[in-house]
């Protein structure tokens, strides 16, 4: 696997008002890696991807990206991806293709299992189809990284392992994947960084194998455990607003 930076984040915050989401946040992507973002319900997982993506601007700090000079530089699945009704799988895909160059719709289809609701109509695609139809757009134009948040929500076993297997492939293709997950088995199989958020900040991050001889536990589960502790309550960032 090649080291060099992809992404780099230092010292990032975004606050929504008097609402600090996520504070000083800071770390760096290396190329050819998947790197999942996890952390409990509220956490600032999200906020963090769409200030990474552009799609916020942070209240301080600085997102830069310095893979490969491309027409696209980043793809994004985000976490409720809506597509314009009336158009087919293939013709949503030949859209965004159009506006890039970014490829065959069938070839974009194929890779994520999709090719047999091509010309399906979006409104009619189940769930899961949904997410898969998203993961597809948000590699439209190859762009060297592709930041999926929860692309595996709502979707079967077998349809999750799907998906990471995908994003796993697809960074093996020196395309760089950061994506958020509750599931930490998957997590577990895919990804060779992991960074742990809490009340916005990172509470952790490294390889597996860092974070279980740090936190003396041999799953995720328990490094989660040991830093968020076992709670039934979601953590609700500035009050009841
Ligand atoms: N536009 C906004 N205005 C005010 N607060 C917001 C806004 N967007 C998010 N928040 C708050 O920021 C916190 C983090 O939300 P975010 O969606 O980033 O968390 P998350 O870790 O992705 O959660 P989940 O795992 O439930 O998807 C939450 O308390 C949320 O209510």
């Amino acid at each position: 696997m090649s080291e060099e930076t992809v992404l780099r984040v230092d010292g990032v915050s975004k606050s929504f008002g008097p609402v600090d989401v996520i504070a000083n946040v800071s770390f760096s992507v290396s190329s050819g890696s998947v790197v999942a973002v996890i952390g409990p319900n509220g956490s600032g997982k999200t906020t963090l991807l769409r200030t990474l993506v552009g799609d916020l601007r942070p209240t301080d700090g600085v997102v830069s990206y310095e893979g490969p000079d491309t027409d696209r530089t980043i793809g994004y699945l985000p976490q409720q991806p809506t597509f314009r009704a009336g158009f087919t799988a293939a013709e949503t895909l030949a859209f965004y293709s159009s506006l890039l160059d970014g490829g065959d719709p069938e070839a974009l289809l194929d890779r994520v299992g999709l090719v047999d609701a091509a010309d399906r109509n979006v409104e009619n695609l189940s769930g899961g189809m949904r997410q898969l139809l998203g993961i597809a757009q948000a590699t439209v134009g190859d762009p060297p990284l592709v930041v999926l948040d929860e692309p595996a929500s709502g979707l079967d076993p077998n349809m999750s392992e799907h998906v990471f297997e995908t994003a796993a492939r697809m960074a093996g293709e020196k395309r760089t994947v950061l994506i958020s997950s509750h599931d930490m088995a998957l997590v577990e199989e895919t990804a060779d960084d992991v960074l742990v958020l809490n009340r916005g900040t990172v509470a952790a991050s490294g390889t597996l194998e860092e974070l279980y001889s740090r936190f003396e536990t041999d799953s995720l589960r328990g490094v989660l455990n040991a830093i968020v502790g076992e709670t039934d309550r979601v953590e609700v960032v500035g009050g009841n607003r």
